[in-house]
């Protein structure tokens, strides 16, 4: 494989539930890549699709009633067509995970240097003394005072955020080339949650791994995010180098999630409305029913595939039709000025997505 090939190519992934009421879309064509020692950041409304998009990397989804298809290029290797037993050893091994509430990852009976020393020994031939030696190493990497005497007490010794750093430990056990973190500070306290955002970034640096990380907080996402991956209705609405994508949000609904961040409010609230019934998603763009900027095109045929900004070769894309040829995209994107505008009178005492009538 080619270094210049990216670590993780998902493309034109498809999630579907077959439920009683139908079969749920909960993602419907998304496409991303992650590079080695890069950390994208998977954004959008609660039910939007990054939590199942994120499973299906390595199937950790009930089959049925899902159904997974498209492409996820793992180092070359696609994923979705891979067995069973070769998944099983993918995860915790090239790929961790770690999820929004340790609680689940963590087994309340057996002492947290056990679980480590599993995951070291899953994925290295090794014997035990030197996998609890491994243990007490990663203890102490990602920040557990005592490391030696720690690695043999039990979860519920340790304080959530000693315990998401356990987590976090454990998977690192196996030196993944690629780590997804599902909101894994969503639970935690603002300091404390400061705290695990760098650590991440140090490990990352230290193993240059690729890191894909589910959140809503777009704080979380100016902190430590390379580039953006912002989800609707399990369409990708708009990539991009976070930069790019914070200074001059391309899509409507990314200029309307932004203006939820002073105040981080809730961004449902903010731009009103709700998301689609994914069972019975509407025609068009996934956005039209709640967009400003929404004409007749954007309420037939199929969401637009993403458009380079600034021309085809962009890499900041949005699924908006008004970045087609024959269309005025200056309608949509004058709004970045307006919102620099907004942010100034709410620093004067504004409320940030208050409830607008
Ligand atoms: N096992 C399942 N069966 C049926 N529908 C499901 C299942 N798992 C997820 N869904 C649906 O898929 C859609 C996407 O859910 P997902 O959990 O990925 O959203 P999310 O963006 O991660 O939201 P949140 O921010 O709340 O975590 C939702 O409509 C959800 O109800
Ligand atoms: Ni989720």
């Amino acid at each position: 494989m080619s270094s210049s090939e990216p670590l993780l190519s998902v493309n034109d992934l498809h999630v579907q539930f077959d439920t009683d009421g139908g079969v749920v879309r909960a993602v419907d064509g998304v496409s991303f890549d992650v590079d080695r020692g890069e950390t994208v950041c998977v954004v959008g409304e609660s039910g939007s699709g990054k939590t199942v998009s994120c499973e299906a990397i390595t199937k950790i989804i009930d089959i049925p009633p899902g159904r997974v298809s498209g492409e996820v290029l793992f180092d070359g290797e696609n994923l979705v067509e891979a067995n069973q037993k070769r998944l099983e050893k993918v995860r915790g091994g090239r790929i961790g995970h770690i999820f929004q509430n340790p609680q689940g990852a963590l087994n309340p009976v057996y002492t947290v240097g056990t679980q480590i020393i599993e995951a070291v020994q899953l994925h290295r031939d090794v014997k035990k003394r030197v996998a609890r030696e491994r243990a007490i190493e990663l203890l102490d990497r990602v920040g557990i005072p005592e490391a030696a005497s720690r690695v043999d007490d039990y979860p519920h010794e340790f304080s959530g955020g000693m315990r998401q750093r356990v987590v976090i430990a454990m998977a690192l056990a196996a030196e993944p080339d690629l780590l997804i973190a599902d909101e894994p500070t969503t639970a935690l306290d603002v300091t404390i949650q400061a705290q695990i955002l760098r650590l991440l970034r140090d490990l990352q640096e230290e193993f240059n791994m690729g890191i894909v990380f589910i959140t809503h907080d777009l704080g979380v996402v100016a902190e430590i995010a390379d580039r953006v991956v912002v989800m609707y209705a399990g369409k990708v609405m708009e990539r991009g180098d976070v930069y790019e994508l914070f200074e001059d949000p391309a899509h409507p609904y990314t200029q309307a999630l932004l203006e939820c961040l002073p105040g981080r409010g809730d961004a449902t609230e903010a731009i009103g409305g709700s998301l689609p019934d994914p069972t019975d998603p509407p025609d068009g763009c996934r956005f039209n029913p709640r967009c400003q900027y929404a004409i007749e095109e954007c309420r037939v045929g199929d969401q637009v595939p993403p458009i380079g900004v600034d021309g085809p070769d962009d890499d900041h894309c949005a699924s908006c039709i008004y970045y087609r040829d024959g269309f005025d995209a200056s309608t949509v994107r004058g709004q970045a000025n307006t919102m620099a505008d907004t942010e100034e009178v709410r620093s004067d005492g504004g409320r940030p997505g208050g409830d607008a009538e």
